[in-house]
């Protein structure tokens, strides 16, 4: 069976997890047969930009393990020229497949789970990151909570069309904010707009609906250009079938509000009546 050696400790591979362009995360044990992901990036195709972003995003995740349990751990980590290994901490699930794999949610498991990613937002948003890129793929379960697992300020290796991590959502535009359609100050291409939390506050909304609805609110939009069209036209109603919990009804309709100054904000969010109030 492959091994994996980082910082002079053994890591047995029991199975990849995922794969993108040039990077695989696998499943491992340690020789106290604790369950570990390590996740591999190689580098010997990337450009300068592109390791520095990875380097980036290694220093802020390193840096936020102290400031939030649902931050996903990194215990330890090897650069070099060719390659970076991360050893962190292993999920069972990530949301992505845990919401295919089932047609409703429970009302608690969707409060308790929904809590969870405004903690993980939070915290980013606290240290200047915007993720700019939210998706249930994002957040792994780790024994029945949610953990942001990246905060996509690495680049999106090119993934080479084969191997794409086809459970990661890579490219899906459902949970893309209105502004970030519209916003015509960024030069094409590279640089997502991250122009503000509230587009962070969109996906979250996204992803709240979908565990709510049981889609997200332009999936029936199959034509991308379509549904382009439709997340930024305002004459275009997005649904809200009634439901028995009014709290949660409100925080859907507060997310997903077009304009980003209009649209509630993460900190409102963290003091909603939906976190506080029974049913
Ligand atoms: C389809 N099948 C996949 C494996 C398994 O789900 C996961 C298990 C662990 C994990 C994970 N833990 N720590 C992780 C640390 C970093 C990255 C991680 O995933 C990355 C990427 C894997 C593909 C799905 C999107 C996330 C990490 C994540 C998915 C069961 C479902």
């Amino acid at each position: 069976n492959e091994t994996i050696t980082i910082k002079g400790k053994q890591f047995f591979i029991l199975k990849i997890i995922g794969r993108g362009g040039s990077s695989k995360v696998y499943q491992v044990l340690d020789h106290k047969k604790q369950l570990f992901a390590v996740k591999y990036v190689d580098l010997e195709e990337a450009d300068a930009q592109t390791v520095e972003s990875y380097k980036n995003e290694i220093q802020h995740l390193n840096h936020l393990q102290l400031y939030s349990d649902q931050i996903i751990k990194l215990y330890d980590y090897e650069i070099t020229n060719s390659y970076i290994y991360m050893l962190m901490e292993c999920g069972n699930l990530d949301l992505n497949t845990w919401l295919r794999n089932r047609k409703t949610v429970n009302p608690l498991d969707r409060k308790f789970y929904w809590r969870n990613m405004l903690e993980a937002v939070h915290t980013i948003h606290n240290h200047g990151i915007i993720h700019s890129d939210l998706k249930p793929a994002n957040f792994v379960i780790v024994n029945g909570s949610l953990k942001l697992i990246d905060f996509g300020i690495a680049n999106r290796l090119q993934p080479d069309v084969t191997s794409i991590m086809r459970d990661s959502q890579v490219g899906t535009l459902n949970y893309m904010p209105p502004e970030a359609i519209k916003d015509t100050s960024s030069q094409p291409g590279k640089s997502r707009s991250k122009i503000c939390k509230k587009g962070d506050v969109w996906s979250l909304g996204c992803i709240l609906y979908c565990m709510t609805y049981g889609k997200t609110p332009f999936k029936s939009i199959t034509n991308q250009i379509a549904k382009l069209q439709a997340i930024i036209d305002t004459s275009y109603p997005i649904e809200f079938p009634d439901i028995s919990e009014k709290d949660l009804l409100d925080v859907l309709k507060s997310c997903l509000v077009r304009n980003p100054r209009e649209r509630i904000s993460l900190k409102e969010l963290l003091d909603h009546p939906y976190l506080h109030h029974s049913p």
